[in-house]
């Protein structure tokens, strides 16, 4: 036997074996599977009972137009349509509807004391005066006009423990807290605790996760110096 016959044979029969056209193309007849798609965008709901069924027919011929599977025919019709609603739908095509209660109220949660602030004092009402106002000149415009921070001793710090003057020690720093008493979430009588004084223990043992400078930073006027110095 030649060669070239041994071949041809070996060409003919995987053909026959594998049932392939000799025209068809490698890629038609070993194509991928096609892998069934999902698309969200799909939202349209399948005829039931099928356009063309009997039972559909049946109903049709029938005079019960109140009948309650004629109803239901027609709302599938309608919600199986091309013609999308003039108001979109507020649900997603996974099922997901927004909530249609409204949201809980802030719960009181037991350990916290905040009290409720004036309009207008906010902490982002004093997150805007903070940044637009000079919340130092008052004070020390008191002291003669002096632009630069001031070196406060204790006995001069207790002599300012008004409302209207009061300044308190922050980690070796004075601050003017009388602009901001109105808007301390603790509330004016709390912060007047530690007006005129060191009130730097009080103030972590209160809150130790609030930041100081970001709070109060611009009200600084100056630093705390021993009383003999
Ligand atoms: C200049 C000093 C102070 C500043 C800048 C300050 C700032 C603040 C801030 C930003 C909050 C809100 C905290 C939050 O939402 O988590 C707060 C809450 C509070 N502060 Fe102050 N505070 C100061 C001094 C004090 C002092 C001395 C006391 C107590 C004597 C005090 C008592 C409170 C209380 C009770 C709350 C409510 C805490 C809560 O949420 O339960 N604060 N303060």
């Amino acid at each position: 036997m030649a060669a070239g016959e041994s071949s041809n044979d070996l060409a003919s029969l995987r053909a026959e074996d594998l049932d392939i056209d000799a025209e068809e193309s490698y890629e038609e007849v070993f194509k991928k599977p096609e892998l069934p798609t999902v698309s969200i965008e799909d939202d349209d709901v399948p005829m039931f009972p099928a356009p063309n069924s009997a039972q559909r027919q049946a109903e049709s011929s029938r005079d019960v137009s109140t009948s309650k599977s004629q109803r239901s025919m027609l709302a599938r019709e309608l919600l199986s349509s091309k013609q999308k609603p003039s108001v979109p739908s507020r649900g997603t095509s996974l099922g997901l509807q927004p909530p249609t209660s409204t949201p809980p109220t802030r719960l009181n949660v037991p350990g916290r004391n905040k009290v409720a602030l004036q309009p207008g004092c906010s902490p982002l009402d004093w997150a805007r005066i903070k940044n637009t106002t000079d919340l130092r000149v008052c004070n020390i415009l008191i002291q003669g006009g002096v632009t630069s921070l001031l070196r406060v001793t204790p006995s001069e710090l207790k002599q300012h423990n008004t409302r209207s003057d009061a300044w308190t020690a922050l980690e070796g720093k004075i601050y003017n807290i009388s602009p901001y008493l109105r808007f301390h979430p603790g509330g004016t009588d709390t912060l007047m605790r530690v007006a005129g004084r060191d009130g730097t223990r009080l103030f972590y043992l209160t809150h130790s996760w609030v930041n100081i400078d970001a709070i109060i930073g611009p009200a600084m006027i100056g630093v705390l110096i021993p009383e003999h110095s």
